[in-house]
């Protein structure tokens, strides 16, 4: 029997354990620029590892999902972070678990708002990219080199997400 899971809004301390939210956060702002922009600094940090590992920028073009979703599977990159931050400026949904002796745990579901982005630190368990509404652009920060830096994890029986409230 399928589980339900529940939707919660995107907070920098819910999500502490699965990497840093990237957004224009009070406490990291410096003005620079002769006053004339304020610079968010370090919100979070790329990571990249293994020989001729390099960190790279890249733009997603996701397709909505439709709901309601069945989460089958979870995947995470033994060998770099993985950053995602909205340039269509709408809300997405970031799903992701905690690691259970090399499994994923019980996914948790966050609402990302339009000005919120995520960066999954390295080898974390997520859900590949869940767009919302309509066809999305997403700045995405990842490690591109050697290796296989991606490990999938497929449910025996998925979990499903209700339609997110507007
Ligand atoms: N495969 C790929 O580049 N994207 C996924 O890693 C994802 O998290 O969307
Ligand atoms: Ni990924």
């Amino acid at each position: 029997m399928s589980e339900f899971l529940e939707i919660r809004p995107l907070t920098k301390c819910a999500f502490a354990p699965f990497g840093e939210v990237i957004e224009a956060d009070p406490a990291s702002m410096r003005l620079i620029n002769g006053g004339t922009t304020e610079r968010f600094h370090a919100l979070a940090a790329a990571e990249a590892t293994g020989e001729d590992a390099r960190v790279i920028i890249n733009l997603f073009r996701g397709q909505p999902r439709a709901f309601p979703y069945e989460i089958t599977m979870m995947e995470r990159h033994p060998f770099g972070s993985q950053s995602f931050s909205p340039v269509s400026g709408r809300s997405f949904l970031v799903i992701v678990s905690e690691d259970e002796n090399g499994r994923p745990g019980m996914p948790q579901v966050f609402l990302a708002r339009g000005d919120q982005g995520v960066n999954y630190r390295r080898n974390g368990w997520h859900h590949p990219l869940m767009a919302l509404g309509q066809a999305s652009d997403f700045l995405v920060v990842d490690r591109d080199g050697p290796g296989n830096n991606l490990e999938e994890f497929f449910f025996e029986t998925p979990y499903i997400i209700k339609e997110p409230a507007p």
